[in-house]
């Protein structure tokens, strides 16, 4: 298991008043697999989904990750985990308006301090789009690519430092039936040939067939 947590709690205090929103979870990915997270809206789910992410501080319980703990490291040694170890797809896909889809990816290998040369992050990212079906449109700005298209470049630039982690927050949303599918046969596949543990929010029962694992969410538990 590449990932566990034990006992996640986390508390939200507005004002006097405490509320416990996640109490107590033991949650664990396993590599190859897509691990999704369902349940009424105000479960929890995208708060179990940023603090597994190290993107919000847990009030209680440990996270362990490849062999270190999450929980017991400073800010910067989280940060620099989760450039080089994690990748992330949200509902839209955040490109950047004035790259092209090439240097999408060139600039997220920078970022996550890739110790490739130049020569052979180019040879990466050209592999990466090929694999997502983007190549020919690797000189493409995002404004020239349609919903599903700029998804594909997210979900390549999300795994183009072959991350061990991959969290997607309703990653097909904002996108029609066709188009979901499309993007849920992409992540399944990339997840199984490049032995990631996928971590996934959905709102969408027809996407829960390309889980490997599905957890329901209630007030907080998994139910
Ligand atoms: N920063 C915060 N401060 C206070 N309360 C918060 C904060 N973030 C989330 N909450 C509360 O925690 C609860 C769970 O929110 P969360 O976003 O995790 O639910 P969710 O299951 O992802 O919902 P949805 O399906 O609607 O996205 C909600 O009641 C929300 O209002």
């Amino acid at each position: 298991m590449i990932f566990t947590t034990q006992d996640i709690q986390k508390t939200f205090k507005t004002g006097e008043v405490a509320e416990e929103i996640l109490k107590g979870i033991d949650l664990s990915l396993t590599e190859g697999e897509i691990t999704a997270l369902v349940g009424a809206s105000g479960s929890g789910k995208s708060t179990l989904l940023t603090i597994a992410a190290g993107l919000q501080a847990a009030s209680g319980g440990e996270i362990h990750f490849d062999g270190g703990e999450l929980t017991a490291m400073n800010q910067e040694q989280i940060r620099k985990i989760r450039a080089q170890s994690f990748g992330f797809v949200f509902q839209s896909p955040h490109l950047v308006p004035f790259l092209t889809a090439e240097e999408q990816l060139l600039l997220m290998l920078e970022t996550a301090g890739s110790p490739l040369s130049k020569k052979q992050r180019r040879e990466e990212v050209d592999k990466m789009l090929h694999s997502v079906g983007m190549a020919h449109r690797k000189t493409a700005y995002p404004a020239s690519l349609s919903g599903g298209e700029k998804q594909r470049v997210a979900i390549a630039r999300a795994i183009v430092h072959q991350p061990k982690l991959l969290f997607a927050d309703e990653p097909t949303a904002s996108l029609d039936s066709t188009k979901s599918h499309e993007v849920m046969g992409l992540l399944q596949q990339l997840t199984k040939t490049l032995n990631i543990a996928t971590l996934m929010v959905t709102h969408e029962e027809d996407m829960l067939a390309y889980a490997d694992r599905v957890i329901t969410m209630k007030d907080g538990r998994f139910a």
